[in-house]
């Protein structure tokens, strides 16, 4: 799907769904008519009394529903959240459902097993194929939920189906049993398995014990003073840096792309922060950057391959796509072990570290520098798989967040106007902003959430049942279950958020905490929630709230027009052919002052 770059004056922005509504057709099943705006009420037996008992998923039968609903509200703090009695609904996860009119070709492979389910199933339509296959998956799986509800099953082929939840409610229950060390019922499932060649043993993919210690270990360096060091010694004077190279492109009059540069920007903010390395990849194209971008491809492709030929390593090294991806991984995987040697040396020079709580090296804060001081026990090799976590979850998630919060507030002027507005009351004539600035900028967080509320990365999030559950509602789970909690339909679900496809960042209140899960309660989850929430949510907003800050106070952006602006998908919502841009220097601010020797002096390469 695309979207032309400039709607007409005065439109609210991108309406992404009422585009989408357009092309409803290709959605068919839905039993008993049901619509998006009502919990499909699932009838418990199918007429043909089948079971579908041959696939993974459904091996190992239910459990009793209450049994199970119980265990789960003694792990809940709220339980009233938890509606023992609502758990009627049944979800047979053999891989299809009961259809009552012409099923397309994935639900057809998925019959051959023999899956019956009364909830609703939807059929993967031709025209939904490059989405679900390597596209968009997030825009088909949008789709789907306009017609079949907030709960539905999605077959991907003969064996494998996503149960796809759409609504805070079930979001909630799946995020907060995921992983938790009282009751694990969910845990990454398909997502570590299809991103194991690039995370390794890292923290943001292992499960279990192991994944409990190395986040105790690693989320500590993320401490207050290392946060409030980030702003002036990296957010700020990357955002100013970036400003260089755009006094450039002001004053040559060259479009610039402005997501290729964000997505920079944050490759250079992440490389400091984590490794206190300066990859400087604004300056040119770093191979890095792309290498990132292949290997998460490949974990979403590899997520919805209806043949999983990368499990078996033999084949999939001469197949040009895993060559591309494994060669990523190699790529990455050495710079991140030469900068851990190389600080390492440093570390170890030092003798006996001032290690303790909070403890920041002033001159080398990097959460690297952390965690070798910590002298903790720990491989090199697991190091190395961290910290690469860290780097892979902090680049593109922050770069994209950025470039989509840019495109927003382009298309809708009068945001602009009130965002630029703050940036001047708040910082007046100083060019570097400081906490105390990051927290008076209330409108532009709240632009950065609304971005994310819009366009959240990743747009899905994916789990897989380790234990029979019930969802609220009263659908069951079966083990082995592959779970898709879709972040970009709870954030576009018209049940939940009024004008939900309108850019409004007031909608959350210029007043109170910061929107969050847990205040909005589970509607607003850009960060996930529950144990496996997001480590670096606090690093994210400010140095996104620091970068628009320090670049919006110079520039006025405009749309390039007659761009065709589409999306597509990694592990987050990339345009997908740039966002091209004009760029001129405000009247009266920093930018103007500097001169073109200067400023190309600055930016060269
Ligand atoms: C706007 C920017 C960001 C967004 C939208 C974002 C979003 C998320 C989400 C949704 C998850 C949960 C994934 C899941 O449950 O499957 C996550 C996990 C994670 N994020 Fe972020 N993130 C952002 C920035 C960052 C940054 C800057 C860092 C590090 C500096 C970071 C580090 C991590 C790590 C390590 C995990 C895995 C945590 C675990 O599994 O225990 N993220 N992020």
């Amino acid at each position: 799907m695309s979207f032309a770059a400039r709607p007409p004056a005065g439109s609210p922005g991108p309406r992404l769904a009422s585009a989408l509504r357009q092309d409803q057709g290709a959605v068919r099943l839905i039993p008993d008519g049901r619509r998006s705006s009502g919990r499909p009420k699932c009838r418990a037996a199918d007429q043909n009394g089948s079971q579908g008992a041959a696939t993974s998923s459904s091996a190992g039968g239910m459990q009793d529903a209450e049994k199970v609903a119980e265990a789960a509200v003694g792990i809940y703090e709220d339980e009233e959240d938890f509606d023992v009695d609502d758990m009627s609904g049944t979800i047979d996860a053999a891989g299809a459902g009961k259809s009552n009119i012409s099923p397309g070709w994935l639900t057809q492979l998925g019959r051959l097993w023999g899956g019956e389910s009364d909830c609703p199933v939807v059929n993967a339509a031709p025209e939904d194929i490059q989405d679900l296959l390597g596209g968009a998956l997030f825009q088909a799986v949008f789709k789907y939920f306009q017609e079949a509800g907030p709960v539905y099953l999605l077959p991907t082929g003969p064996v494998s189906s996503f149960l796809v939840i759409s609504n805070p409610e079930c979001a909630k229950h799946v995020l907060k049993l995921s992983d938790n060390p009282k009751r694990g019922v969910y845990n990454k499932g398909l997502v570590a398995e299809v991103s194991q060649f690039l995370f390794g043993d890292g923290f943001a993919v292992a499960g279990g014990e192991h994944w409990r210690r190395r986040r105790k270990a690693v989320s500590p360096a993320l401490h207050r003073s290392y946060l409030e060091a980030m702003i002036e010694r990296v957010f700020s004077p990357s955002a100013h840096y970036l400003n260089a190279k755009l006094r450039v492109a002001a004053r040559s009059g060259q479009p610039i792309n402005m997501e290729a540069s964000l997505t920079q920007l944050t490759l250079d903010v992440v490389g400091k922060a984590v490794f206190n390395y300066d990859f400087d990849s604004l300056k040119g194209d770093s191979p890095l950057i792309q290498a990132v971008y292949n290997a998460l491809k490949e974990t979403e492709q590899r997520a919805t391959d209806l043949l999983p030929i990368w499990k078996l390593p033999m084949i999939s090294s001469f197949i040009p796509r895993q060559k591309k991806a494994l060669e990523s991984v190699q790529l990455i995987r050495a710079v991140t072990e030469d900068l851990i040697r190389k600080c390492k040396v440093m570390v170890d020079a030092e003798g006996d570290s001032q290690f303790g709580e909070g403890y920041m090296n002033e001159s080398d804060p990097s959460v690297l520098r952390f965690l070798l001081a910590s002298r903790e026990e720990v491989t090199s090799t697991q190091l190395r798989d961290d910290l690469l976590s860290m780097l892979v979850a902090g680049h593109e998630t922050t770069g994209s967040a950025l470039t989509w919060a840019l495109y927003l507030l382009v298309q809708n002027p009068d945001k602009m106007e009130k965002a630029v507005e703050e940036i001047n009351q708040v910082m007046g004539d100083r060019e570097n902003p400081t906490l105390a600035d990051y927290q008076k900028l209330r409108y532009i967080t709240l632009c950065m959430c609304e971005s994310l509320r819009l366009f959240p990365h990743p747009p899905v999030l994916l789990r897989r049942a380790a234990q029979a559950d019930v969802l609220p509602g009263g659908y069951k789970v079966p083990v082995g279950q592959d779970v898709m909690i879709s972040i970009y339909n709870v954030h576009h679900n018209p049940d939940v958020w009024e004008n939900a496809e309108d850019f409004i960042p007031e909608r959350f209140g210029m007043e109170g905490p910061v929107p969050n899960e847990s205040n909005t309660d589970y509607k607003f989850i850009p960060f996930s929630g529950g144990p496996r929430k997001c480590v670096g949510d606090q690093f994210a907003l400010m140095e996104a709230v620091v970068a628009l800050a320090v670049i919006l106070r110079e520039f006025d952006f405009s749309i390039v027009p007659d761009q065709e602006i589409g999306m597509t998908t990694g592990a987050t919502i990339h345009t997908t052919n740039g966002l091209y841009m004009n760029v001129v220097e405000r009247k009266g601010s920093g930018a103007s002052r500097v001169s073109t020797e200067e400023t190309l002096e600055m930016a060269a390469p």
